[in-house]
């Protein structure tokens, strides 16, 4: 597999074009025979079309795709399916024109017909919200692998069926590849797939036609409003889940606002779960974390997870951090809820293998080394909950290794930069994604903030390279510190005036290690 648009089933369905379009009510705007064409397959990007494609030609926030018809045409697409507009734009095909209404929301349902509905034969788990995306969908993806012999992850890590995966273009694919996804999954004898379900995918219909058997949320926090307006706009997106035909049940952390107004708002039956021990909402909520021991095992957390008939689990997560005692509640709730039996579920999240770049342990502690961990966290408050999930779990000293995007909102710079000299004791600062901005001046402004908080600048340091910040981290660092690289989490590249480069932080630490493990001698 190397292209997400590639990943398509080896013997696909075959559908005739003239059944399609009137299931659809699709008219036709030319005069090329209907009957001919046969259906194999359905895309919205013509650099993606492959023999026996449906060419949808949505009206984009930049272009309209019927601009790219003829292109799709000559890749070998059997039919183009636009709105009147594009259609009016469209010199002479040689393949038939069909009209839609709306061909963007079209585009779901349609491909989930020409692939025989794979979602129908397989359990399927959907899980939006502004964090914890990720960590949940891989912790469920863990339980589910405990009763199905093959199961799928779609996020934004990763496409993977079984052991397989590919690097994922963006959260959620669009809807014709999630459908095709769904059908090589099935091909492969998947049981089972876990998705993460974007905001931006709920607003562009990625999921339309998809309705998922157990849909989840996590929280609601200030993100996206370029795109989405403003916060009601943001939770309108994500509410669309919780819709008759998108899911069939949910699960609704209710910690903030926003998942307590889900629960009220919701159209499919829902339970809540309330994972902040001993706030108000945990008396309601059908499911309820009543007890938490953060980082006492020096790894993850132990916690009590009160069910709708008052029964009390001890579980476990095998993250550090209050956050990952949510995910690991809400996976296991989910999880349940798609057919994993409760003690099954507990027993597996808890087992749950390292997950790419979200607090994932590259050097474990010991031998004269700290322990080393990678993370995602590239806002302030994920900062700041990175920072604190790791300090229980360090007996000595927390040093961080960090930067900000170039091209991004650069108020947070020196937010981060405070955080960072207030939460940690040994700071890094170097690059993340430049991008065209100017890497020195980004990093003078993350330093601005941690002069504020330390003036004098002690234990800070400053590094021109990320591998070299890295390098120099480790070498500072002794066995009873924790090493915590923030940022980039799985990335698998480093974006630097336009180019970008093959790097990624766990691999930079593991040949750090390396270097110095190989003929040097340390001490503790
Ligand atoms: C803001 C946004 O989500 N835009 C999506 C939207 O783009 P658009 O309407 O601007 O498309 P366009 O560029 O005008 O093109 C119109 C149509 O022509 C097609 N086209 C275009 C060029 C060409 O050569 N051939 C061709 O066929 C396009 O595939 C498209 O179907 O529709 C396109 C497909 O129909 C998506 O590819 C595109 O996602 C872009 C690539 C994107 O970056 N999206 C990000 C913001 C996103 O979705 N992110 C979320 C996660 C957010 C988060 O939580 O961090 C995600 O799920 O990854
Ligand atoms: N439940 C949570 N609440 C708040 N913050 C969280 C939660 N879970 C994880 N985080 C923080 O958010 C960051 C991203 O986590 P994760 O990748 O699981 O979320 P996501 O929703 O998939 O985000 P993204 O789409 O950016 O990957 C982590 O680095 C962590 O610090």
């Amino acid at each position: 597999m190397t292209s997400p648009a590639r990943m398509r089933p080896a013997h696909p369905a075959e559908h005739g074009l003239a059944a399609l379009a009137d299931l659809f009510s699709l008219v036709t705007a030319s005069d090329a025979q209907l009957d001919d064409a046969r259906v194999t397959g359905v895309t919205v990007a013509s650099n993606d079309v492959e023999p026996g494609d449906v060419f949808v030609a949505v009206p984009g926030l930049r272009v309209h795709g019927a601009a790219y018809a003829a292109q799709a045409v000559e890749a070998g697409a059997v039919a183009v399916i636009t709105d009147t507009a594009g259609a009016a734009t469209l010199a002479a095909l040689s393949v038939p024109v069909l009209v839609s209404d709306d061909p963007r929301a079209l585009a779901g349902p349609l491909a989930a017909v020409v692939h025989e509905r794979p979602a129908d034969r397989l359990t399927t788990v959907g899980i939006t919200g502004t964090n914890g995306k990720t960590t949940t969908t891989y912790f469920v993806d863990a339980a589910l692998r405990a009763v199905h012999p093959v199961t799928a992850v779609m996020g934004t890590v990763e496409l993977r069926i079984g052991d397989e995966g590919i690097e994922s273009p963006r959260t959620t694919v669009e809807a014709p590849v999630l459908q095709a996804i769904l059908a090589l999954a099935l091909e492969r004898g998947a049981g089972a797939v876990a998705m993460e379900v974007s905001s931006h995918a709920l607003a562009l219909g990625r999921v339309s036609g998809l309705e998922l058997d157990v849909v989840a949320f996590t929280n609601l926090q200030r993100d996206h409003l370029d795109f989405h307006g403003d916060m009601d706009g943001y939770f309108r997106d994500k509410a669309r889940l919780f819709a008759p035909g998108q899911g069939r049940r949910g699960v609704v952390v209710v910690d903030d606002e926003w998942g307590r107004r889900l629960v009220r708002e919701a159209q499919i039956p829902v339970e809540s779960l309330a994972t902040h021990v001993g706030a108000p909402e945990g008396a309601d909520a059908d499911w309820a974390v009543v007890a938490a021991d953060i980082g006492l095992d020096g790894v993850g957390s132990a916690f009590t997870l009160r069910t709708p008939d008052g029964a009390l689990l001890e579980a476990h997560s095998p993250l550090p951090g209050l956050v990952n005692v949510s995910n690991a509640a809400l996976a296991i709730v989910v999880a349940h809820r798609a057919g994993v039996p409760l003690d099954v579920a507990v027993e597996a999240v808890g087992h749950a293998g390292a997950i790419p770049g979200r607090m994932e342990r590259v050097i474990e502690r010991g031998d004269g080394l700290p322990l080393a961990l990678v993370d995602y966290a590239h806002t302030p408050d994920a900062l700041v909950l990175a920072l604190e999930a790791v300090r229980p779990i360090t007996p000595g000293r927390l040093v961080i290794v960090f930067g900000s995007d170039g091209d991004r909102d650069q108020g947070k710079r020196p937010i981060m930069g405070e955080i960072a000299a207030r939460l940690a004791d040994v700071i890094v600062v170097t690059d993340e994604n430049p991008r065209s901005e100017e890497p020195a001046a980004i990093r003078s402004a993350i330093l601005d903030g941690v002069r504020a908080v330390r003036p004098d600048l002690t234990d800070v340091h400053e590094a021109t390279s990320r591998t070299q910040a890295i390098h120099d981290a480790l070498a500072l660092a002794h066995e009873p510190d924790t090493v915590i690289i923030t940022g980039k989490g799985h990335e698998p590249t480093q974006e630097i005036a336009g180019v970008f480069h093959r790097y990624n932080d766990r691999d930079v630490l593991r040949s750090a290690r390396a270097e110095l493990t190989a003929p040097a001698e340390r001490h503790a």
